[in-house]
């Protein structure tokens, strides 16, 4: 199993070392592991210029699974765009061509209190949200700041076709039949043509799953009914940009950003795997960020790359352990609990496994 692990910026070496230190305490337990890592985003701007190198990327195809942090900081925001850390990261998903992200919200029982909803909304909280990760506004083509009429506009274009679209329903349909078999679809049909095809597409692909109970939701409406009553939601399948956003939201009902992973697959289950927040510049540095997220996303690698539940199942009972325990970062903190910091945090769940 040999893994590119990629730390980014910000609080990205620290999260994505503990989450290294965790696959080499499987690696002492028999796991048989490699790594090598590889610089991406600003790191990678400073080093060369390039927020994705040519060396990083032929790591990460030559590799069976990548592990990435986070990109970006205030410090690169005002370089040309093709400069900037992100495009690294868009760069790279669409090099892999990892068009399925999948960001699991679930709520740990010892976190409701720090869910931002009441407890009795959240409790027992298990959505998996469904992403389309290389298409889309992110992606699309015209886009730019050129000057017209005398002054300056902005514009991006929201674009998907069909085969996209119906790669993306696919493997939301079958995570859905894995699951509770049902599967809501967001879109803004309404007035997007873009997700008029979406949905159109996602209707066509339902017919090759009757068992699975398809509804579509409006983006707006799906962020309220997220926030409103998050667990009439079994999957959620959307486009990249609807994703990224209703993702972050989720987040906070499992209590923290610091607590999402996410895998991102290809057609054939190689994947890249990374926690759901960015760089977190704020507390970068400082020791305090929520590892487990990062942590998290080697239990996915480890089930959906590698077909290595038993070891999954180790890390994931290890967070439980931890969370029982009362330990917590200071993200997901709450008076009666010990806080504590990323290196801590990572000690423990080691010591759990
Ligand atoms: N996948 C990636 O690499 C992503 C990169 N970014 C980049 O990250 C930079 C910062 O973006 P923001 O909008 O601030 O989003 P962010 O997700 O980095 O941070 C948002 C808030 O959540 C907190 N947070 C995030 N992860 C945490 C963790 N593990 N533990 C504790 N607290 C955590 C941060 O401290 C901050 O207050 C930007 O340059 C942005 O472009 C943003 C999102 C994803
Ligand atoms: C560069 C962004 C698209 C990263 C992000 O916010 C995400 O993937 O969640
Ligand atoms: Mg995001």
């Amino acid at each position: 199993m040999k893994i590119a692990v990629l730390p980014g910026d910000g609080i990205g070496p620290e999260i994505v070392g503990e989450a290294v230190r965790v696959l080499e305490a499987l690696k002492r337990d028999g796991l048989p592991v490699e790594t090598e890592t590889a610089l991406i985003g600003g790191a990678a701007v400073d080093a060369c210029g390039d927020p994705l190198p040519d060396a990083t990327l032929e790591i990460t195809r030559q590799a069976d699974a990548v592990l990435l942090g986070a990109v970006g900081g205030p410090k690169y925001d005002v370089l040309p765009r093709e400069q900037r850390p992100e495009r690294g990261l868009l760069r790279i998903r669409k090099a892999l061509n990892v068009f399925s992200n999948l960001r699991p919200a679930i709520l740990y029982p010892e976190l409701a209190a720090a869910s931002s909803l009441k407890p009795e909304i959240v409790s027992g909280l298990d959505i998996m949200i469904v992403r389309e990760l290389v298409g889309d506004i992110y992606f699309g083509e015209p886009r730019g700041i050129e000057v017209r009429n005398g002054e300056r506009v902005g514009f991006n274009t929201m674009i998907y076709s069909e085969s996209e679209i119906r790669r993306i329903a696919h493997s939301a349909f079958r995570i859905a039949m894995k699951r509770g078999k049902r599967l809501c679809s967001v879109d803004k049909m309404n007035v997007l043509e873009a997700t008029q095809l979406w949905r159109d597409v996602v209707i066509e692909v339902s017919a090759e799953y009757p068992e699975v109970e398809l509804s579509h939701m409006l983006v707006d409406n799906a962020a309220m009914q997220l926030v409103r009553n998050p667990k009439q939601f079994d999957v959620m399948v959307t486009g990249n940009m609807f994703g990224d956003i209703l993702s972050d939201a989720a987040s906070m009902l499992t209590g923290s950003i610091g607590m999402l992973p996410s895998a991102s697959l290809d057609a054939n289950g190689k994947g890249l795997f990374e926690p759901i927040h960015g760089s977190a510049p704020d507390i970068a540095g400082k020791g305090v960020a929520n590892p487990l997220a990062t942590i998290l996303s080697v239990a996915m690698m480890l089930r959906y790359s590698f077909d290595r539940s038993a070891e999954a199942d180790r890390i994931e009972n290890a967070v439980k352990k931890v969370l029982a325990s009362g330990l917590r970062t200071a993200d997901i903190y709450q008076p009666g609990t010990e806080k504590v910091g990323t290196r801590q945090m990572g000690d423990a769940v080691i010591a759990a496994l």
